[in-house]
């Protein structure tokens, strides 16, 4: 078994996750790279590719490079704005894995929150009341939960998952 974990990410959040999946996994043979460093996946039978959600699902770097991985295990981790057990965090992680499924043996999934990044949130602050994008304190508070994702927590609970099923 030769593992290559896998990311694309853009203000750190995926990377981060990535970074304490290879560290807590505790196996032989990992390798830990950002999918624009991928050169050869002909090294690797088993592959754990980490996203962060852009609308809905895997963002595009991600995407484009899931789509292309074929006969391999291959676990899916992604970080994301959104609560992970709500409704928009599982159909999150079902639109990554559909890119992978047909060609591939899956498995599993993982899905944590990652902190949103501040001028994201500052556009949001413009919309006026009503539109789908606009604060409210809801949406502040789970801005400042997600803050402190992913933690150590997260990680250690998707290097154990991933652990056991590799
Ligand atoms: C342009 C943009 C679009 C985003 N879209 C979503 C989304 O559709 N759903 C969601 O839950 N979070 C969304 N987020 C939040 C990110 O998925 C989240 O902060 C993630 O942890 C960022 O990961 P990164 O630090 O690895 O780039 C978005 C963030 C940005 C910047």
């Amino acid at each position: 078994m030769k593992l290559l974990i896998t990311y694309s990410s853009k203000t750190g959040n995926t990377k981060r996750l990535a970074e304490g999946i290879y560290k807590n996994i505790q196996l032989e043979n990992v390798d830990l790279k950002a999918i624009s460093e991928v050169e050869d996946l002909n090294a690797y039978d088993t592959l754990l590719v980490g996203y962060w959600v852009d609308k809905g699902g895997p963002n595009d770097e991600a995407a484009e490079f899931m789509k292309g991985i074929e006969g391999k295990r291959v676990g899916i981790f992604a970080t994301l704005g959104a609560y992970p057990d709500s409704q928009h965090g599982w159909d999150s992680l079902l639109r990554g894995e559909d890119l992978v499924k047909e060609k591939n043996t899956i498995l599993g999934k993982y899905i944590c929150q990652g902190a949103v990044d501040e001028r994201l949130i500052e556009v949001f602050k413009k919309f006026e009341p009503g539109n789908p994008h606009a604060i409210t304190p809801e949406k502040l508070k789970r801005y400042e939960i997600a803050k402190q994702h992913p933690n150590e927590a997260d990680m250690l609970s998707a290097a154990i998952m991933f652990r056991e099923r590799i």
